[in-house]
């Protein structure tokens, strides 16, 4: 095999949501260079900026890992997939595009967890320098950062009434979720910008590529971290046939995701030791949490058939093209816009603690057919609700020492019964919320769910059947001060030096929110601890 061999100060595994955040900025500084590597390919960008194109992104082996996990005991061996970004972006270039911090009390806890640097003061600010939002600039958002973070610019009538029934419901108001409190009903806010979906490669990436000291490398499967002892080197990585042996004269950072971040970590010789030897892979730091604590959000997504017409209509073949040729015109259209235009923040009972709960809004629903997710012609919502803190804890176990072989994804999503009994409430919402008025005025059903009096049993039995991950799998590279913590609150890999993990694998706690906005945050956290390190 032909080889070649490249270097950097830096070396940034993975263009995703928080790779691209970490590269352009410590390429804000002079004097240093940086290497960003992605294993997906920038022609494939295109498809990914037009917001109503997931359709088409999800699920495709172009745009998408295409992982599928391990049967799940704690819902009757359902198997499923569990998509992850292949494409400059990562997943901030395939998600739904929605745009959400989570609670200042999520970064406290993170912080009272032994994350010192990680509370809600510190985080806040990292915040606000990434983004440019229609909000105005203030003590909470931000108006000079690359990210835009736009409110809807097309908003259907069945959200506006979904907003209606929540505050009817007991559900506070809240004009922004981003903003000074983060519980209450809310229009959705979204990571896009004209239209066109923002990435975290669009705002962080693309405006720089003519930096001389930064430099990007896609369709390069990175396939270990290479050591000098216990210290991190480079990596050995191939592209198109080609043996690339990439050195990091400073460090080495990781920030490939909650699946592949960890998985690379074993391949390099970091993980249970045991494990390791099972696979031939010598350790260099026997850390036995890698792949560990693998947290997801549960929830249902339940379909409800409305008596008014939904975004459905809009997908009759006309309708639909007059629907793009106003997007293509940059007028609103719902080619445009995220695919939530509500969330909720709520406490399933008055006693919790915290908002328990998350609602989303999609004001339309689709199914698969043949394999091909379609918009069928029914006047279909979804609500979807899920558990914002999950106390079941999956994990990730290596299958092979090829780096080419998806890693096993074992998510025991209702492992504990406290996640049940939150679920429950959180299907006792979707019910209230479908016969309080004028959202329940307009439900002639909730499709799949079993009727208000079917009993608990019943509804247990549903929730084993139906409850799914939400796309937020986090936690595999704990970050914590105690011993068997994956990575320190400085996000270096504990037992080794000049590696780090940045992205959302380091989750200590699950946030009450999607992750995109807190990838994103973390990369600038990385950035700020690299630069102002002693
Ligand atoms: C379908 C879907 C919908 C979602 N919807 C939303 C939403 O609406 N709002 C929201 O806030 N969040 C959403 N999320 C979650 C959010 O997008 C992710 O949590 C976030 O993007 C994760 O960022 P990250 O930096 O941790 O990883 P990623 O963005 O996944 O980046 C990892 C990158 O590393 C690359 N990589 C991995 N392994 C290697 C390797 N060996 N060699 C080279 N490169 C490698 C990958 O190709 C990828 O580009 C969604 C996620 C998905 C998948």
């Amino acid at each position: 095999m032909p080889s070649e061999t490249i270097e950097a100060d830096y070396v940034v595994v993975g263009a995703g949501s928080a790779g691209c955040v970490l590269a352009s900025r410590l390429s804000e500084q002079h004097g240093v260079s940086v290497l960003l590597v992605e294993a997906g390919t920038r022609e494939r960008i295109g498809l990914t900026r037009m917001p109503a194109a997931l359709m088409r992104t999800i699920g495709n082996p172009r745009y998408d890992w295409g992982y599928r996990s391990e049967p799940d005991p704690t819902r009757n061996g359902l198997v499923e997939d569990w998509p992850r970004g292949k494409v400059p972006g990562g997943s901030s270039a395939i998600n739904g595009m929605i745009f959400i911090r989570g609670a200042a009390a999520d970064y406290d806890a993170w912080e009272s967890l032994g994350c010192a640097g990680w509370g809600w003061r510190d985080v806040l600010p990292l915040f606000r320098r990434m983004e440019t939002a229609d909000a105005p600039d203030n003590a909470t958002r931000g108006g000079m950062g690359p990210q835009r973070v736009s409110a809807l610019a097309w908003r259907h009538p069945v959200s506006a009434d979904f907003i209606a029934s929540g505050v009817a419901a007991g559900i506070p108001a809240n004009d922004d979720l981003n903003g000074a409190s983060h519980e209450g009903i809310a229009w959705n806010q979204g990571s896009t910008r004209n239209g066109l979906r923002h990435s975290a490669w669009d705002a962080f990436i693309r405006p720089n590529l003519a930096r001389p000291n930064l430099r990007t490398m896609d369709g390069v499967l990175v396939r270990r971290v290479t050591f000098d002892g216990r210290r991190a080197t480079g990596l050995a990585a191939t592209r198109d046939g080609t043996a690339l042996t990439i050195r990091a004269r400073r460090e080495v950072i990781l920030t490939a995701g909650a699946i592949n971040s960890p998985q690379l970590l074993m391949l390099s010789g970091i993980g249970d030791a045991s494990d390791l030897a099972a696979h031939g892979i010598a350790t260099v730091a026997d850390s036995p949490e890698v792949g560990r604590n693998l947290m997801e959000h549960p929830g249902l997504y339940v379909q409800a058939e409305l008596t008014v017409p939904t975004v459905n209509a809009e997908a009759a073949p006309l309708r639909a093209a007059w629907q793009f040729l106003r997007w293509a015109a940059g007028l609103p259209s719902p080619f445009g816009v995220p695919t939530a235009q509500v969330l909720a923040f709520l406490r399933s009972q008055p006693a919790a603690a915290e908002p328990d709960l998350q609602f989303h809004l999609f004001p339309y629903g689709s199914m698969l057919k043949d394999g091909k997710r379609i918009i069928p012609r029914r006047n279909l919502a979804t609500i979807l609700v899920n558990v914002n803190h999950p106390r079941s804890r999956g994990r990730l176990a290596l299958r092979s020492a090829d780096p080419a072989a998806p890693i096993a994804i074992h998510p025991r999503l209702l492992d504990d019964e406290q996640d049940v009994e939150t679920l429950l409430r959180g299907l006792g919402w979707v019910r209230r919320m479908a016969t309080t008025p004028p959202f329940g005025t307009t439900v002639k059903e909730l499709i799949g769910v079993p009727p208000a009096n079917a009993g608990r049993e019943a509804d247990i039995a549903f929730l084993r059947s139906a409850a799914r991950p939400f796309y937020h799998p986090a936690g595999t590279c704990r970050m914590g001060a105690d011993a068997r913590a994956v990575v320190a609150p400085d996000l270096r890999v504990n037992g080794v030096a000049a590696l780090r993990v940045a992205d959302i694998s380091i989750f200590p706690r699950h946030i009450a929110g999607n992750t995109n906005a807190t990838a994103l945050m973390i990369g600038e956290k990385a950035a700020e601890l690299i630069t102002q390190a002693p």
